[in-house]
Parts: structure tokens; C-alpha cells; sequence
């Protein structure tokens, strides 16, 4: 059965491709629906027309003069780049009868390869932004299997792309749950994850989000951070804060000034103790030195290059003082911290711990600081096993502990284990002679921490400097000094007695009652006149013990431990 010329133009309709044919005299015979819709030209107008009227810059009568194909040539024909093959048509004997052309639309090719470029271009970007971050990154697709690293993650983990892409989301895991699967599982993003990954098990930190695009998942993406570095960070740190601990104990026996006697004896017996491993009570009145001497002998002693920790027993609360000084296991107590804590004994291990302020340690304490320094090991709060330690003990007191002993507020066997080196510091007003050596000493430190250039001190200031009484010790004179180089012009360079400051005993009783009275016209209710009063009264108090606490204490007739509670709500601390 042969095809009927209207099924043959049937068939031509149905294809997708433009199709033109011309006969040897160049006529349009053929020009399918394709054809039409692609040259914008209807059908009817053009069949029997010559092809170069109908297209002027058509190649097809070209073609057909010089019988021979073109083929793939591309060109734009109103806004629409197509592709055309053309080809002679002969007959059954070779003669040329015609020629043809067949042209598809590739607009949409050409704008996706377009797009295709750009993606690409837009891929490179991604990759070079991700290449070029410190992070290592690591993205899986919606199947958990890996899409992308970047070289920062081969840096982590030692696992390169060939390992880990294509591969499941487990491949680089040490230690831990996969991250991207569960972000996959549950859609939701994780962070702050802490795992191990790559053959050498990297102690690392994962952030994991989902990846999504038009809502729909196409995987996770996850960020790791090396935390190895942040534990170098810490162990720095800690090594740092060690070091301060060490500077701390920062004077040695030079810095304790003095060519008195009662000075030089002091000296001498601790320079023997530091060479002992035997525990020393200091004992003194406030501001006498007696933190100096603890420093010093710690300073010399075999432990100089191990830790010097200073614990001021009057500013502990008895109810914390056990826990503080042999520390706590996790759970011991309401508001204890997770992991527990150490205690100052712990913490001392090695080295060297100053219990200033002794006789403010209740007596409950006393009993298990006595059992410590008989054992040589603590019980930290809720815990049933001692751990050994070995660490040297200084006491410090300013208080009569034979008088507490006897008033059973000290215990007796205590007082033997801490008193086995006693050495006594002499109240400044015993040593008078050193006033000078001192003064020139505190002025020294005062020039190189204010930057300061006092030279002298005048003969009348230390004549006036020596009639005084001293009830703050050596601290008050420190205090004195210093105010006076406050009132020096930066030009003066001698300290005369213009500059000292008043150093007559004042009544804080006096003062206190006036600025009373003072205070009632003031429009202040009975608590703020009483808050008032009370911080002008330990101002004052501070003053004339030249910031003693413990003489301060002493002059109100008041523990030392309420002392710091009354600073404390008054804001003085
Ligand atoms: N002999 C001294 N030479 C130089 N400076 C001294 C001397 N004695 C005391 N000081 C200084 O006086 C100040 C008070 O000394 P320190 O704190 O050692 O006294 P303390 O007896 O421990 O006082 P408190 O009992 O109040 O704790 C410090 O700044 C210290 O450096």
C-alpha cells in the first residue's frame, strides 16, 4: 500500500522538526507545520514560491546548486537559534532533482547550557568558599551517603574524599552516633555534639543542620571543630594560672625589711624553718608581716617551684570552711558543684598552704583539720575514701590561742601540731628604728607602681613617723605613706609634713553619733540613716587601724569573720 500525498504531509505535520523541501527550480514542494511555526510563515503562502524570496539568506538553493549537504550549521531566525541539516535530493539515476533542509529549535538547549554554565559556575564559588574555611565540613545526601568535604575535614580526620564520598554518613566515625543521620532521621538540626572521628580518633564538637531545598531534604550538613585545640588552649591556661599561683608567693627574705633585733631573729628562725619540712605558726599582730614571712619561707624552702596557696580562714563562712579547705564529691550537697570540687589542701598538694587567720576555724573543722595533719590525707565532704597529701603547712594568728584554748574555743592538741615552729613578729612600735629603712622601702615600691619620683623623706616626718603608736603595723604605714605621696605635687620630691596625713587616734564613737544627728534632716528612713551610719563607723574603724581588719575587729570588739559580713553588706569588701 502506497502513502497518499496528504498522509505523507500527515506524517510531515507530526514531526517536531522543521522540514523545507525545493524542487530543481528552487519552488517550495515541502514546508511542514514545524517549519511554519519556527519561520513565522504560513504554509499556503509559500508552497510553489521560490525558496530565496520566500527566506532571502536561506543556503538551501546553494545546496541544490552545488549538491552537496550542510550539516549542524546553527543560526538565529527571529529570536530562535535552530540547528538545520541540508541535503541535494537526487533521483533514482543520481540527477539532481531538489534539495532539502531539516531544522530543529534549540532555544531551550541553548539557554539550558547557559544555566548549566552559570550552575557550574556557581559550584565552583560553593566549593572554593567551603575549600577555603578552617572548619571542616562534611555534607551527605538525603540517603546519608557523602555528597562533599572540604580539605579542612581531610585535615581533621585523615579521611579523604575518596573515602568518604559515596560512602555511608558512618564512615568517619570513632566514637559516637552519626550527626547526619540524625538530622536525616529527624529533621531537625543538632549542636554542640561532642565525638570522635577519623582513624586517629580527633576529639571533636559537631554542629549537623538538615539541607533542604524547596522544602523537601536533601541531606545534612555538618560542621566539626577540632577541640584538641581548645584543650591546648586550656592546658595553657591552667599552666598560666599555675605560674600566677607561684608568682604569688613573690617576696623573699630580702623583701622583709628591718636591721632591728627582734626583726633579724624573726628572720633567722625562718630562714631555718624554710630549710625543714616542719610547720610553722606565725603569730603577730595585723599588718606586722606575717603573709611576708609566709612567702619568704615558702620562697626558700624545697618547694619554691611548687604552689604557695593563701587561704584567709576569717573570710569563709564556717558552714563552707570544711568543704573549702578538703573539698567535695559530686552530689555531697544541695548547690555542690556537678563534678565535685577540690578542696585548698588539694589544690596545695606539693607545695606550700597558709592558713591565715587560724583561730577563725570553728571547732568542728579544727577536729578534721587535726586528723589531716596527723594522716597526711583528706576526706573530701561525702566521699569515703582520703586521698594522700603532701603539702606544707603555715598558720598565721594575731589571736591569744593559749586564751582561746582556755576558753574552749581552740583545741590544745591542734595548737601542738601547728605550733611546732613558732615565730613572732614584732609590732612596728616595738622597732621603731625600722620606720626609716621601711619608709624608704614602701616609698620605692610606691614610685615604680604609680611612677612616682619621691626621692626623700624629711627628718621631721620620721621623727613624727616614730612618735606614733602604729596599731595597723607596718600595713598602716604603707597607708600613710602612700596618701602622703597623693598630696605631693608631681614636681616635690621630698615627703614633708605638709604632705603626711592626720595620725591622731580619732573616736569613731564621736564622729559616728554627729553624722547621725547629721543624717536626720536628711529625709532618710531609719534603715538607710542606719546603713549610713555603719559604713561611716567601719570606714573610720579601717582608717585608724590602717586597714586591719583584724585590728579593726579588735577595736569595735567584734569577731573577725563578722567583721567581713558587715564589709561585705556594707560594700566595703
Ligand atoms: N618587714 C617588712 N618589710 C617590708 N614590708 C613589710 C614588712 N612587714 C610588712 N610589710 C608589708 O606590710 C603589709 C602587710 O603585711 P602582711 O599582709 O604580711 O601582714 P599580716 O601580718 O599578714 O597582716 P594580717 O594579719 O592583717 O593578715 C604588706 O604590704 C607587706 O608587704
Amino acid at each position: 500500500m502506497s502513502i497518499t500525498s496528504k498522509g505523507f504531509s500527515v506524517i510531515l505535520d507530526s514531526i517536531h522538526e522543521g522540514i523545507i523541501a525545493i524542487n530543481g527550480d528552487g519552488l517550495i514542494t515541502v514546508f511542514n507545520r514545524a517549519a511554519e511555526r519556527i519561520m513565522k510563515l504560513p504554509t499556503a503562502k509559500v508552497m510553489g514560491q521560490p525558496i530565496a524570496q520566500v527566506i532571502p539568506n536561506t543556503r538551501l538553493h546553494l545546496v541544490l546548486k552545488k549538491g552537496q549537504p550542510e550539516l549542524n550549521s546553527q543560526q538565529k531566525i527571529h529570536n530562535t537559534t535552530i540547528v538545520t541539516n541540508r541535503a541535494p535530493i537526487r533521483d533514482e539515476v543520481g540527477d539532481l532533482i531538489g534539495a532539502a533542509a531539516v531544522f530543529r529549535d534549540i532555544s531551550e538547549i541553548v539557554i539550558l547550557a547557559e544555566e548549566i554554565t552559570k550552575l557550574k559556575e556557581t559550584q565552583a564559588l560553593l566549593k572554593a568558599i567551603i575549600n577555603s574555611t578552617h572548619d571542616a565540613i562534611s555534607v551527605v545526601d538525603e540517603n546519608g551517603l557523602g555528597l562533599m568535604i572540604n580539605p579542612a575535614y581531610t585535615r581533621l580526620t585523615g579521611l579523604t574524599e575518596e573515602a568518604v564520598l559515596d560512602k555511608p554518613a558512618t564512615v568517619d566515625i570513632a566514637e559516637g552516633e552519626s550527626m547526619h543521620l540524625q538530622v536525616l532521621r529527624t529533621g531537625r538540626p543538632v549542636t554542640g555534639v561532642p565525638m570522635k572521628v577519623g582513624p586517629s580518633k580527633r576529639e571533636v564538637i559537631v554542629n549537623c543542620a538538615p539541607l533542604k531545598v524547596q522544602n523537601k531534604s536533601k541531606g545534612s550538613v555538618g560542621v566539626i571543630h577540632d577541640v584538641s585545640e581548645i584543650h591546648r588552649l586550656s592546658e595553657e591556661l591552667e599552666h598560666a594560672k599555675q605560674l600566677i599561683r607561684h608568682l604569688e608567693a613573690k617576696y623573699t627574705f630580702q623583701d622583709i625589711t628591718g636591721k632591728s633585733t627582734a626583726v633579724r631573729q624573726a628572720v633567722e628562725l625562718a630562714k631555718r624553718a624554710s630549710a625543714t619540712p616542719a610547720t610553722v605558726l606565725l603569730r603577730g599582730e595585723s599588718g606586722t608581716g606575717k603573709e611576708l614571712f609566709a612567702h619568704a619561707i615558702h620562697h626558700s624552702s624545697q618547694r619554691a617551684r611548687e604552689k604557695f596557696v593563701r587561704v584567709n580562714c576569717a573570710a569563709i563562712p564556717d558552714s563552707l570552711m570544711e568543704s573549702e579547705l578538703f573539698g567535695y564529691v559530686a552530689g555531697a550537697f544541695t548547690g555542690a558543684l556537678r563534678g565535685g570540687k577540690q578542696g585548698f589542701f588539694q589544690e596545695g598538694h606539693g607545695g606550700t598552704l597558709f592558713l591565715d587567720e587560724v583561730a577563725e576555724i570553728g571547732l568542728h573543722v579544727q577536729a578534721k583539720l587535726l586528723r589531716v595533719l596527723q594522716e597526711k590525707e583528706v576526706l573530701p565532704v561525702g566521699s569515703t575514701t582520703p586521698t594522700p597529701i603532701n603539702v606544707r603547712i603555715i598558720t598565721a594568728t594575731n589571736a591569744n590561742l593559749e586564751e582561746l584554748i582556755h576558753a574552749g574555743k581552740f583545741r590544745e592538741d591542734l595548737y601542738y601540731r601547728l605550733n611546732v615552729i613558732p615565730i613572732r613578729i614584732p609590732a612596728l612600735r616595738r622597732r621603731k628604728e625600722d620606720i626609716p629603712y621601711l619608709s624608704k622601702r614602701i616609698i620605692e615600691k610606691y614610685n615604680q607602681e604609680y611612677g612616682r619620683n619621691v626621692a626623700s623623706i624629711s627628718r621631721q616626718v620620721i621623727s613624727r613617723l616614730q612618735e606614733h603608736h602604729w596599731p595597723g603595723n607596718v600595713r598602716e604605714l604603707e597607708n600613710v605613706l602612700g596618701r602622703a605621696i597623693i598630696n605631693m605635687k608631681l614636681s616635690d620630691t621630698e615627703i614633708t609634713l605638709a604632705h603626711l596625713p592626720q595620725l591622731e587616734h580619732q573616736s569613731p564613737n564621736n564622729r559616728a553619733q554627729a553624722s547621725t544627728v547629721a543624717g536626720l534632716d536628711s529625709g532618710k528612713d531609719y534603715n538607710q540613716l542606719k546603713y549610713h551610719w555603719e559604713k561611716e563607723l567601719f570606714q573610720q574603724v579601717l582608717q585608724q587601724s590602717g586597714g586591719s581588719k583584724t585590728q579593726a575587729a579588735r577595736l569595735l570588739n567584734i569577731s573577725v569573720r563578722t567583721l567581713y559580713n558587715k564589709l561585705k553588706n556594707l560594700d566595703l569588701d
